[in-house]
């Protein structure tokens, strides 16, 4: 977090000394659906980052004005826009990396699952673009439902051959972002001092915040507490979506949060030590074959899919509670690709 404030602080100044630097591998990160509410604050925050040499920003409509807005920011990278299918193949060509917040956001009164019907067909169809053009790049999946679309894509690419299970990531990090936020606020310790992981998937109860391992304790939070908070992460969108009042969900702490995680997956392929964040991967930490926990990143992708650790009675409850629902939104994405 606090490596992320620094690189927004410092970022011009970065960008000045990477533009003489040729041992930084140049990195081109594409984004699907930049254009829209999270799109274009992610593209400014990739624009300030230093790891990334070439900006590629695709929508259906809209990306050549947010592409010559982004470029007068005076970073490294050099920025590119893309409208309409018939470019899509150009914005993905050469790709490190592809983040997708494509699709239709949540009204009050939806869950995330309401979105499959739209947003099912849109990452279908992105990945089989991503399959086409550019298949070793590594997917960092934003769209909801994100525990059906993960499954959706990893399907796709199987289809065309060239699953690699280590470059597909679910992006859960706003989760681990709120319990953070939520924590620090409730034990009045420094936000950015604290982590937190966040496990299983990216839905309601599915969210399961792991209190019990946070890493900086001022004192002992009461059960009561504890269940508060963890019951705060799992509704922190739809306290969002309530608040925006039909204007959406969140897009500003997204764009914060897919930026970090962004950031971390180039930072591992550039080849940096121990760089961990959670993520919704495939896993065999549980019986369910896609699962969040902590994912170590290296130079292709996952390097290691880290363990839960040890749990609170009542974390393990939550774990056992949420198995069913997880279950049954990554066999709904399966079916989906598989017969469509
Ligand atoms: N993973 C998370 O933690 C998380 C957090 C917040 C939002 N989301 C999800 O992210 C998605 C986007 O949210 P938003 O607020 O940015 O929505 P938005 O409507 O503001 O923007 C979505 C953008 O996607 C574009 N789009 C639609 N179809 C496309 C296609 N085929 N190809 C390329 N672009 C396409 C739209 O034109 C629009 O610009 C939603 O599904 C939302 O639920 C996920
Ligand atoms: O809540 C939503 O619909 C968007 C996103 O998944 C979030 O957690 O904010």
């Amino acid at each position: 977090m606090s490596a992320t404030v620094s690189m927004l602080r410092s970022a011009p100044r970065t960008a000045v000394r990477s533009y003489s630097s040729s041992s930084q591998p140049q990195r081109k990160v594409t984004i699907l659906g930049a254009a829209g509410g999270i799109g274009q604050p992610l593209s400014l925050l990739m624009k300030l980052n230093p790891l990334v040499s070439s900006l590629s920003l695709y929508d259906i409509a809209g990306t050549p004005g947010v592409a010559a807005d982004v470029s007068h920011v005076n970073t490294l990278a050099q920025v590119s826009g893309f409208a309409g299918e018939e470019q899509l193949g150009k914005a993905l060509e050469g790709s490190d990396l592809v983040i997708i917040p494509a699709g239709v956001p949540r009204k009050p009164g939806m869950t995330r699952d309401d979105l499959f019907n739209i947003n099912a067909g849109i990452v279908k169809s992105l990945s089989a673009a991503i399959a086409k053009f550019c298949p070793n790049a590594l997917v960092n999946m934003i769209s909801n439902p994100v525990n059906s679309t993960v499954p959706i894509a990893a399907e796709v690419f199987k289809k065309a051959g060239m699953f690699d299970e280590k470059k597909l990531f679910g992006v859960t990090t706003l989760d681990v972002v709120r319990a953070k936020t939520f924590y620090a606020g409730k034990a009045n310790v420094e936000a950015s001092e604290v982590d937190v992981p966040v496990v299983g998937g990216h839905a309601g109860i599915t969210i399961l915040p792991l209190f019990s391992q946070v890493t900086l304790k001022s004192k002992t939070l009461l059960d009561e507490e504890i269940k508060a908070l963890t019951k705060r992460t799992q509704d922190g969108g739809t306290e969002v979506v309530e608040a925006k009042a039909g204007k959406g969900s969140a897009t500003l702490s997204m764009a914060y949060a897919g930026a970090i995680f962004a950031d971390a997956c180039l930072k591992g392929l550039n080849g940096a030590p121990d760089v961990v964040e959670c993520s919704f991967v495939q896993s065999s930490v549980t019986e369910l074959p896609f699962f969040a926990s902590k994912v170590r990143l290296g130079k292709n992708g996952v390097e290691e899919v880290l363990g839960l650790g040890p749990l609170s009675d009542y974390e393990k409850q939550g774990l056992q509670s949420l198995i069913p629902e997880l279950k049954a939104s990554i066999e709904k994405g399966i079916k989906f690709a598989k017969e469509s």
